[in-house]
């Protein structure tokens, strides 16, 4: 069976010029009104800690805006994960008025440590008095009865805000964002905010994802590349490559990409 890893590996010898003409009809980066940065970290540890803060400031600024909470996106993978734990590391934050979801969920049991809010669970759990008082809304799991992945999606994008005041999304080495995969059909459905991903080429082959409609109503976007393997991914985003779902990714505020290369 071909693991994450060993995705990530092969991926990472891959370039992606060859996938212009996978450029489909999604919406391009110059039509997002919003502001688009990027942060070259020196070390993964300062990308995660750059990620880290544009998080909280998103979070308190709209709080200081007038919000009565305030709605997180987070990522899973490698430098997701370490944002999470990150965040779980800051006590003064405001969390019990915060709402966390993931941008994506692999369609496994909820005690499968594949899971992408494993992470989430495991931090809430250490920080009571810290991010143990966000509220964390787990996409929904294959159970008896109910092991349909489309009717998952449909609770998922029931359960999911209007919009993310920040969303983090990590950038995969061939550009995907939450499961939305360049040569999938990411862009097919852009009324759905979540749909089920049946043929993801990253295992496992089905997930949960909310989709580029939803990712680009956030006010905020924080994209994360971090690592050599990411490198052909952000040139691609800053070429514009259409191609990338990462390129598409934007918020309706501020997009902010950091990466390490
Ligand atoms: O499978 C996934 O991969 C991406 C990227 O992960 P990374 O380890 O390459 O940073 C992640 O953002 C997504 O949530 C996850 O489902």
């Amino acid at each position: 069976m071909r693991t994450a890893a060993m995705y990530d590996a092969q991926q990472a010898g891959d370039g992606t010029g060859d996938r212009a003409d996978q450029a489909g009809d999604g919406p391009s980066r110059d039509a997002s009104p919003g502001i688009w940065r990027h942060l070259v970290a020196p070390t993964p540890e300062a990308a995660v800690a750059a990620a880290t803060r544009a998080v909280l400031l998103g979070v308190r600024d709209r709080l200081a805006a007038g919000a009565d909470r305030v709605t997180v996106g987070l990522t899973g993978g490698g430098a997701g994960s370490a944002i999470t734990r990150a965040l779980g590391d800051v006590a003064d934050a405001p969390w019990d008025r915060v709402d966390l979801w993931y941008g994506d969920e692999r369609w496994v049991r909820v005690d499968d440590p594949e899971r992408n809010d494993a992470v989430a669970r495991d931090v809430l759990r250490r920080h009571p008095d810290g991010i143990g008082r966000a509220r964390l809304h787990p996409a929904p799991q294959p159970a008896a009865g109910s092991n349909d992945p489309d009717v998952a999606a449909r609770a998922l994008a029931a359960d999911l805000p209007d919009r993310f005041d920040v969303l983090v999304l990590g950038v995969g080495p061939d550009g995907h964002v939450a499961s939305l995969f360049p040569d999938r059909a990411w862009a097919v459905d852009p009324a759905a905010d979540a749909f089920a991903v049946r043929d993801s080429p990253k295992p496992p082959l089905v997930r949960l994802t909310v989709s580029m409609a939803m990712i680009r109503r956030s006010r905020r976007v924080v994209l994360v590349a971090v690592g050599a393997a990411k490198a052909a991914a952000v040139r691609g985003v800053l070429a514009g490559d259409p191609a990338l779902p990462a390129m598409h990714a934007t918020g309706v505020e501020s997009t902010l990409l950091v990466s390490t290369a």
